[in-house]
Order: structure tokens, then sequence, then C-alpha cells
């Protein structure tokens, strides 16, 4: 059976200028966890925040008292070099690490002869961060096949397997873009193989669009515009929920 819904608004579209409150404000409209977009100006053309609003913002939430519990922070690094920034995110109060898959190779390397293994550098980045005490996630672009992942997934050693994949379903940069349903293959091949996988989808996510995201087999939803431009986000929050636990069973 797939596992639990877990609805992630992005923070990306509240308020910064109220940006503490935002966040508590989010969570107690029944959110579980929130998804923090961290963007470089290199990896995609928009810059957002580092790791010293992380640390504020994280006062304003309780943490969580297990891993993947209500108020995990959940770090999506669309940075270019993944790897430098895992012990200042953690030290920031971040739970879950999520970093591209296509930034990987340059940043997970210990020596040069390993930046040459291309097969080997997410998996190290994976147990950097899980040797950081942190949850590891990985993400895919609309342009990366999800086969990539499968070499990943499969590794025997569980200190080198991600405890998530997140497939992008907008090209990652701005919030308020479309929905790609062109991406939903991916989330589908996923969850056929790895029932129990924690799946995020991100990108266009809303009540016009969720059915089609967890009928796929998507259980964490990040959604941001359709929930801090709700007249009722609470409302937005419990539906994109239901549609999720609706189809877990048949999963
Ligand atoms: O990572 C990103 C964008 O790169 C997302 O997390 C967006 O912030 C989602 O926003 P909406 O599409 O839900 O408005």
């Amino acid at each position: 059976m797939a596992p639990n819904p877990i609805i992630a608004p992005s923070i990306l579209s509240a308020d910064f200028a109220e940006l503490g409150r935002a966040c508590s404000r989010t969570m107690e409209q029944g959110a579980d966890w929130l998804h923090v977009d961290i963007m470089d100006g290199h990896f995609v053309p928009n810059i957002t925040f580092g790791a010293p609003v992380v640390a504020k913002i994280r006062k304003h939430v309780d943490q969580p008292t297990q891993s993947y519990g209500r108020g995990t922070f959940d770090c999506h690094m669309m940075i270019a070099e993944p790897k430098k920034w895992v012990k200042e995110f953690k030290a920031a109060g971040c739970d879950l690490y999520c970093f591209h898959y296509e930034a990987a190779f340059s940043s997970a390397a210990e020596s040069p002869e390993q930046k040459t293994d291309e097969k080997t550098n997410p998996k190290a980045l994976i147990r950097y961060i899980h040797d950081q005490g942190l949850l590891a996630g990985i993400a895919i672009k609309p342009d990366t096949p999800v086969d990539v992942l499968w070499e990943i997934l499969e590794n025997p050693d569980e200190k080198e397997r991600p405890d998530m994949v997140l497939v992008m379903t907008v090209h990652p940069g701005f919030g308020g873009q479309k929905f790609m349903a062109s991406e939903l293959p991916k989330v589908q091949e996923l969850r056929k193989r790895y029932p129990e996988l924690n799946i995020e989808v991100d990108g266009g996510l809303g009540v016009g669009t969720i059915d089609q995201a967890a009928e796929a087999g998507a259980n964490v939803i990040v959604a941001g515009s359709a929930v801090f431009g709700a007249k009722d986000p609470s409302e937005v929050i419990s539906l994109l929920r239901k549609s999720v636990e609706d189809r877990k069973g048949r999963l």
C-alpha cells in the first residue's frame, strides 16, 4: 500500500515580508510539512534565500518528533553545489535535504577519480546527507528520464538509498507554472516498482490537478500558489489530502 498523504505547502508563494507567521499559519491550516525552495541563481534562474532564513523560520514551526513527522522542513535544493550546504542546512533546522540528480555529479565526489564515476556520485551524496543525520531526497527535472533512478533505488546499502524521490511537474525556478501531466508516467513507474516509497510531486498542483497526480501514485504533494493564493487554504489542504487518501488503498 502507498504511504500516507503528506501535504507540503511551498513557502515560495508565501509573503516573504511575514515569512515566519506565514509558516506557522499554514501549519495551523493543516499542512504536514513545509516545502522550502532554495534557489541559487545558477542551477535555476531565480534566487530565494539560504540557511540563515531557514534558521529564523524554524523557530516558528515545531520540530518534528519523528522522521517524516509533522513540521518536517523539506528543503528542495535547487542549487549547483548541493554537497556544500548540507551541514549549514542541518544546523538551520532542515530535516529532509532533497538535491537534484542533475547537480549531484559535480558536488558529491570526494576525489577527481570519483568524479568520473558518474554512477557513484548521487549515492555518495546520499550517504553524506545521511551521515549528517538528515533524510535524503533526490529530485529529477522534467528533462531527466526516471530510469536514471533505478540503479540508485536498487542499492542494497540503505545509507545510499534516498528516503524520497521528487518528480518535478514544472521546470524548476518559479511558482505558479502550469502542471506538466507529461511527467506522471514517471510517478506511475516509481509507484509500480516501489509501493512504499515517498514520491513527491511539485509544480502546478492544486484542486484541478491533484487527482491525476494521486492516481499516478504520488503521496507527497507540494502546492504553493494553490495554498497561499487560496481564500480558504485549509479547504485546499484537505482536498489535496483527501484525493491522495482516496487512492491509497488501490495503489
Ligand atoms: O520548486 C518549485 C518551483 O521551482 C515549486 O516548489 C513551486 O514553488 C511550486 O509552486 P506552485 O506551482 O505550486 O505554485
